[in-house]
Protein backbone atom coordinates (compact mmCIF):
# COMPACT_ATOMS: atom_id res chain seq x y z
CA UNK A 1 0.00 0.00 0.00
CA UNK A 2 1.23 3.51 -0.91
CA UNK A 3 1.88 6.02 1.80
CA UNK A 4 -0.48 8.79 2.16
CA UNK A 5 0.76 12.74 1.48
CA UNK A 6 -1.27 15.64 1.95
CA UNK A 7 -1.06 18.82 -0.20
CA UNK A 8 -2.30 21.97 1.24
CA UNK A 9 -2.67 25.01 -0.99
CA UNK A 10 -2.72 28.30 0.71
CA UNK A 11 -4.29 31.63 -0.63
CA UNK A 12 -3.69 35.27 -0.67
CA UNK A 13 -6.13 36.50 2.19
CA UNK A 14 -5.03 33.81 4.82
CA UNK A 15 -1.36 34.45 4.80
CA UNK A 16 -1.85 38.40 4.43
CA UNK A 17 -3.34 38.34 7.70
CA UNK A 18 -1.34 37.40 10.65
CA UNK A 19 -4.56 35.51 12.42
CA UNK A 20 -5.83 33.55 9.64
CA UNK A 21 -1.99 32.47 8.97
CA UNK A 22 -0.96 31.38 12.76
CA UNK A 23 -4.08 29.09 12.47
CA UNK A 24 -3.78 28.10 9.45
CA UNK A 25 0.02 27.11 10.33
CA UNK A 26 -1.15 25.60 13.98
CA UNK A 27 -3.57 23.44 11.82
CA UNK A 28 -0.67 22.11 9.09
CA UNK A 29 1.73 21.43 12.00
CA UNK A 30 -1.24 19.21 13.67
CA UNK A 31 -1.46 17.17 10.43
CA UNK A 32 -0.01 13.55 10.07
CA UNK A 33 2.21 11.72 8.46
CA UNK A 34 3.70 13.17 5.05
CA UNK A 35 2.85 17.02 3.62
CA UNK A 36 3.65 19.54 1.55
CA UNK A 37 2.87 23.24 1.91
CA UNK A 38 2.35 25.56 -1.47
CA UNK A 39 1.28 29.22 -0.68
CA UNK A 40 0.21 31.63 -2.81
CA UNK A 41 0.30 35.40 -1.92
CA UNK A 42 -1.26 37.61 -4.92
CA UNK A 43 -3.25 40.26 -2.70
CA UNK A 44 0.25 40.76 -0.82
CA UNK A 45 1.96 40.99 -4.40
CA UNK A 46 -0.93 43.68 -5.22
CA UNK A 47 -0.30 45.83 -2.22
CA UNK A 48 3.84 46.06 -2.48
CA UNK A 49 3.65 46.86 -6.13
CA UNK A 50 0.96 49.31 -5.66
CA UNK A 51 3.32 50.43 -3.29
CA UNK A 52 5.66 51.15 -5.33
CA UNK A 53 3.70 52.50 -8.27
CA UNK A 54 3.57 49.50 -10.23
CA UNK A 55 -0.54 48.47 -11.22
CA UNK A 56 -1.42 45.09 -11.00
CA UNK A 57 -3.50 43.63 -14.04
CA UNK A 58 -5.26 40.30 -14.03
CA UNK A 59 -7.00 38.21 -16.70
CA UNK A 60 -8.71 35.07 -15.96
CA UNK A 61 -7.05 35.16 -12.70
CA UNK A 62 -3.70 35.03 -13.56
CA UNK A 63 -1.65 37.72 -13.14
CA UNK A 64 -0.31 40.05 -16.38
CA UNK A 65 3.82 39.53 -15.02
CA UNK A 66 6.17 42.20 -17.03
CA UNK A 67 9.39 42.56 -16.30
CA UNK A 68 8.48 45.22 -13.03
CA UNK A 69 5.88 43.28 -12.03
CA UNK A 70 8.62 39.37 -11.92
CA UNK A 71 11.01 41.27 -9.77
CA UNK A 72 8.31 42.09 -7.64
CA UNK A 73 6.68 38.74 -7.23
CA UNK A 74 10.11 37.15 -7.43
CA UNK A 75 10.80 38.94 -3.82
CA UNK A 76 7.48 38.92 -2.48
CA UNK A 77 6.91 35.14 -2.96
CA UNK A 78 9.96 33.83 -2.76
CA UNK A 79 11.03 35.91 0.29
CA UNK A 80 8.80 37.39 2.27
CA UNK A 81 5.82 35.24 2.21
CA UNK A 82 7.91 31.79 1.87
CA UNK A 83 9.97 32.96 4.68
CA UNK A 84 7.39 34.03 6.95
CA UNK A 85 5.55 30.62 6.66
CA UNK A 86 9.09 28.48 6.84
CA UNK A 87 10.08 30.50 10.12
CA UNK A 88 6.29 30.08 11.84
CA UNK A 89 6.62 26.11 10.73
CA UNK A 90 10.17 26.01 12.61
CA UNK A 91 8.84 27.47 15.54
CA UNK A 92 6.28 25.06 15.25
CA UNK A 93 8.45 21.79 15.18
CA UNK A 94 8.19 21.38 11.90
CA UNK A 95 11.21 21.27 9.25
CA UNK A 96 9.88 23.22 6.43
CA UNK A 97 12.09 24.10 3.48
CA UNK A 98 11.21 26.88 1.41
CA UNK A 99 11.59 26.42 -2.68
CA UNK A 100 10.38 28.21 -5.82
CA UNK A 101 10.56 25.77 -8.58
CA UNK A 102 14.09 26.94 -9.48
CA UNK A 103 15.79 25.59 -6.23
CA UNK A 104 16.88 22.27 -6.88
CA UNK A 105 15.39 22.45 -10.03
CA UNK A 106 12.30 21.04 -8.51
CA UNK A 107 9.39 23.04 -11.32
CA UNK A 108 10.57 23.68 -14.73
CA UNK A 109 8.58 25.55 -17.41
CA UNK A 110 7.78 27.18 -20.23
CA UNK A 111 6.71 30.88 -20.90
CA UNK A 112 3.27 31.15 -21.87
CA UNK A 113 2.67 31.36 -25.64
CA UNK A 114 1.23 34.74 -26.59
CA UNK A 115 -2.29 34.17 -27.89
CA UNK A 116 -5.09 36.83 -27.13
CA UNK A 117 -3.37 37.61 -24.31
CA UNK A 118 0.55 38.29 -23.40
CA UNK A 119 0.80 37.23 -20.02
CA UNK A 120 4.26 38.25 -19.70
CA UNK A 121 6.53 36.38 -17.14
CA UNK A 122 3.79 33.66 -16.20
CA UNK A 123 5.31 30.05 -16.82
CA UNK A 124 3.26 26.99 -17.51
CA UNK A 125 4.83 24.10 -15.75
CA UNK A 126 6.61 21.46 -17.77
CA UNK A 127 7.85 18.82 -15.39
CA UNK A 128 7.68 18.30 -11.34
CA UNK A 129 10.69 16.51 -9.41
CA UNK A 130 8.29 14.29 -7.57
CA UNK A 131 11.55 12.04 -6.68
CA UNK A 132 13.70 14.83 -5.49
CA UNK A 133 10.31 15.91 -2.89
CA UNK A 134 9.81 12.38 -2.03
CA UNK A 135 13.25 11.70 -0.63
CA UNK A 136 13.01 15.41 0.66
CA UNK A 137 10.24 13.80 2.95
CA UNK A 138 11.40 10.72 4.05
CA UNK A 139 14.73 12.85 5.31
CA UNK A 140 11.58 14.93 7.45
CA UNK A 141 11.53 17.51 5.44
CA UNK A 142 8.16 19.59 4.58
CA UNK A 143 8.73 21.44 1.21
CA UNK A 144 7.05 24.91 1.31
CA UNK A 145 6.76 25.67 -2.48
CA UNK A 146 6.61 29.09 -3.52
CA UNK A 147 4.23 30.21 -6.56
CA UNK A 148 7.77 30.59 -8.63
CA UNK A 149 9.06 28.10 -11.64
CA UNK A 150 12.12 28.92 -13.49
CA UNK A 151 12.59 28.26 -17.40
CA UNK A 152 16.29 26.46 -17.44
CA UNK A 153 17.80 29.04 -19.10
CA UNK A 154 18.26 31.70 -15.94
CA UNK A 155 14.56 32.93 -15.79
CA UNK A 156 11.97 33.28 -13.16
CA UNK A 157 8.76 32.85 -14.01
CA UNK A 158 5.37 33.25 -12.04
CA UNK A 159 2.75 30.42 -12.08
CA UNK A 160 -0.39 30.56 -10.32
CA UNK A 161 -0.35 28.67 -6.70
CA UNK A 162 -3.02 26.94 -7.45
CA UNK A 163 -1.30 25.03 -10.32
CA UNK A 164 1.39 24.68 -8.43
CA UNK A 165 -0.55 22.60 -6.23
CA UNK A 166 -2.18 20.62 -8.74
CA UNK A 167 0.88 19.71 -10.40
CA UNK A 168 2.92 18.95 -7.38
CA UNK A 169 0.40 16.90 -6.00
CA UNK A 170 -0.09 14.95 -9.53
CA UNK A 171 3.45 14.29 -10.17
CA UNK A 172 3.31 12.99 -5.90
CA UNK A 173 0.39 10.61 -7.11
CA UNK A 174 2.82 8.58 -8.64
CA UNK A 175 4.88 7.82 -5.56
CA UNK A 176 2.38 8.58 -2.62
CA UNK A 177 -1.73 8.07 -2.13
CA UNK A 178 -2.35 12.26 -2.34
CA UNK A 179 -4.90 13.87 -0.86
CA UNK A 180 -5.15 17.65 -1.91
CA UNK A 181 -7.05 19.95 0.12
CA UNK A 182 -7.21 23.71 -1.57
CA UNK A 183 -8.31 26.09 1.88
CA UNK A 184 -9.36 29.58 1.34
CA UNK A 185 -11.13 32.15 3.46
CA UNK A 186 -15.11 30.58 2.18
CA UNK A 187 -16.63 27.21 3.34
CA UNK A 188 -16.45 25.82 0.17
CA UNK A 189 -17.85 26.24 -3.09
CA UNK A 190 -20.62 27.73 -2.50
CA UNK A 191 -24.31 28.12 -4.07
CA UNK A 192 -24.60 31.41 -3.36
CA UNK A 193 -21.52 33.45 -2.86
CA UNK A 194 -23.00 35.75 -0.51
CA UNK A 195 -24.53 32.36 1.98
CA UNK A 196 -21.62 30.73 3.89
CA UNK A 197 -23.69 27.41 4.73
CA UNK A 198 -24.87 27.00 0.94
CA UNK A 199 -21.97 24.92 0.24
CA UNK A 200 -22.04 22.38 -2.70
CA UNK A 201 -20.87 18.94 -0.57
CA UNK A 202 -20.07 17.02 -4.29
CA UNK A 203 -19.12 18.50 -7.64
CA UNK A 204 -18.46 16.81 -11.27
CA UNK A 205 -17.02 18.27 -14.14
CA UNK A 206 -20.58 18.46 -15.75
CA UNK A 207 -22.05 20.22 -12.33
CA UNK A 208 -19.06 23.12 -12.60
CA UNK A 209 -19.52 23.53 -16.04
CA UNK A 210 -23.16 24.07 -15.22
CA UNK A 211 -22.29 26.76 -12.51
CA UNK A 212 -20.22 28.43 -14.39
CA UNK A 213 -22.38 29.25 -17.27
CA UNK A 214 -25.55 30.39 -14.96
CA UNK A 215 -22.69 32.78 -12.81
CA UNK A 216 -22.54 30.98 -9.89
CA UNK A 217 -19.32 30.13 -10.07
CA UNK A 218 -16.57 32.83 -11.18
CA UNK A 219 -13.25 34.60 -10.77
CA UNK A 220 -10.52 32.99 -8.64
CA UNK A 221 -12.90 29.85 -8.23
CA UNK A 222 -12.76 28.70 -12.03
CA UNK A 223 -8.82 27.74 -12.06
CA UNK A 224 -8.87 26.61 -8.46
CA UNK A 225 -11.97 23.84 -9.76
CA UNK A 226 -9.98 23.37 -12.97
CA UNK A 227 -6.88 22.58 -11.43
CA UNK A 228 -8.77 20.42 -9.32
CA UNK A 229 -10.39 18.19 -11.92
CA UNK A 230 -7.24 17.73 -13.53
CA UNK A 231 -5.52 16.43 -10.43
CA UNK A 232 -8.50 14.39 -9.65
CA UNK A 233 -8.17 12.58 -13.25
CA UNK A 234 -4.96 12.61 -13.43
CA UNK A 235 -4.08 9.63 -10.27
CA UNK A 236 -4.75 12.49 -6.75
CA UNK A 237 -6.86 10.15 -4.34
CA UNK A 238 -9.26 13.38 -3.20
CA UNK A 239 -9.80 16.70 -3.56
CA UNK A 240 -11.27 19.14 -1.25
CA UNK A 241 -12.34 22.88 -1.48
CA UNK A 242 -12.97 24.16 1.97
CA UNK A 243 -12.30 26.93 4.96
CA UNK A 244 -8.58 27.00 6.28
CA UNK A 245 -9.56 26.81 9.87
CA UNK A 246 -11.05 23.86 8.81
CA UNK A 247 -8.27 21.74 7.16
CA UNK A 248 -8.75 18.81 8.95
CA UNK A 249 -12.47 18.15 9.59
CA UNK A 250 -14.37 16.06 6.52
CA UNK A 251 -16.63 19.99 6.01
CA UNK A 252 -15.65 21.87 2.62
CA UNK A 253 -16.51 20.78 -1.34
CA UNK A 254 -15.41 16.91 -2.66
CA UNK A 255 -14.15 17.06 -6.56
CA UNK A 256 -16.01 14.24 -8.12
CA UNK A 257 -13.99 11.77 -11.36
N1 LIG B 1 -19.35 29.80 -6.09
C1 LIG B 1 -18.31 30.28 -5.39
N2 LIG B 1 -18.04 29.81 -4.14
C2 LIG B 1 -17.01 30.27 -3.42
N3 LIG B 1 -16.17 31.23 -3.86
C3 LIG B 1 -16.37 31.74 -5.08
C4 LIG B 1 -17.44 31.28 -5.90
N4 LIG B 1 -17.38 31.95 -7.08
C5 LIG B 1 -16.37 32.79 -6.99
N5 LIG B 1 -15.74 32.68 -5.82
C6 LIG B 1 -14.59 33.51 -5.42
O1 LIG B 1 -13.39 32.77 -5.54
C7 LIG B 1 -12.48 33.28 -4.59
C8 LIG B 1 -11.36 32.28 -4.37
O2 LIG B 1 -10.43 32.38 -5.39
P1 LIG B 1 -9.08 33.22 -5.16
O3 LIG B 1 -9.40 34.62 -4.80
O4 LIG B 1 -8.21 32.96 -6.33
O5 LIG B 1 -8.55 32.53 -3.82
P2 LIG B 1 -7.12 32.15 -3.31
O6 LIG B 1 -6.30 33.40 -3.28
O7 LIG B 1 -7.40 31.59 -1.96
O8 LIG B 1 -6.60 31.14 -4.25
C9 LIG B 1 -13.31 33.56 -3.37
O9 LIG B 1 -12.75 34.55 -2.56
C10 LIG B 1 -14.64 33.99 -3.97
O10 LIG B 1 -14.72 35.39 -4.01
C1 LIG C 1 0.49 33.82 -12.87
C2 LIG C 1 -0.22 34.19 -11.62
O1 LIG C 1 -1.35 34.64 -11.66
N1 LIG C 1 0.43 34.00 -10.48
C3 LIG C 1 -0.13 34.33 -9.21
C4 LIG C 1 0.72 33.68 -8.15
C5 LIG C 1 0.24 33.95 -6.74
C6 LIG C 1 -1.05 33.26 -6.44
O2 LIG C 1 -1.55 32.40 -7.13
O3 LIG C 1 -1.59 33.68 -5.24
P1 LIG C 1 -3.02 33.36 -4.64
O4 LIG C 1 -3.12 31.89 -4.40
O5 LIG C 1 -2.96 34.13 -3.37
O6 LIG C 1 -4.06 33.87 -5.61
C7 LIG C 1 -0.17 35.86 -9.00
O7 LIG C 1 0.85 36.52 -9.24
O8 LIG C 1 -1.20 36.34 -8.50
Amino acid sequence: MREKLTVIKVGGKIVEEEATLRQLLNDFAAIDGHKVLVHGGGRSATKIAAQLGIESKMVNGRRITDAETLKVVTMVYGGLVNKNIVAGLQARGVNALGLTGADMNVIRSVKRPVKEVDYGFVGDVEQVDATLLSDLIHKGVVPVMAPLTHDGHGNMLNTNADTIAGETAKALSALFDVTLVYCFEKKGVLRDENDDDSVIPQITRAEFEQYVADGVIQGGMIPKLENSFEAINAGVSEVVITLASAINDSGGTRIKK
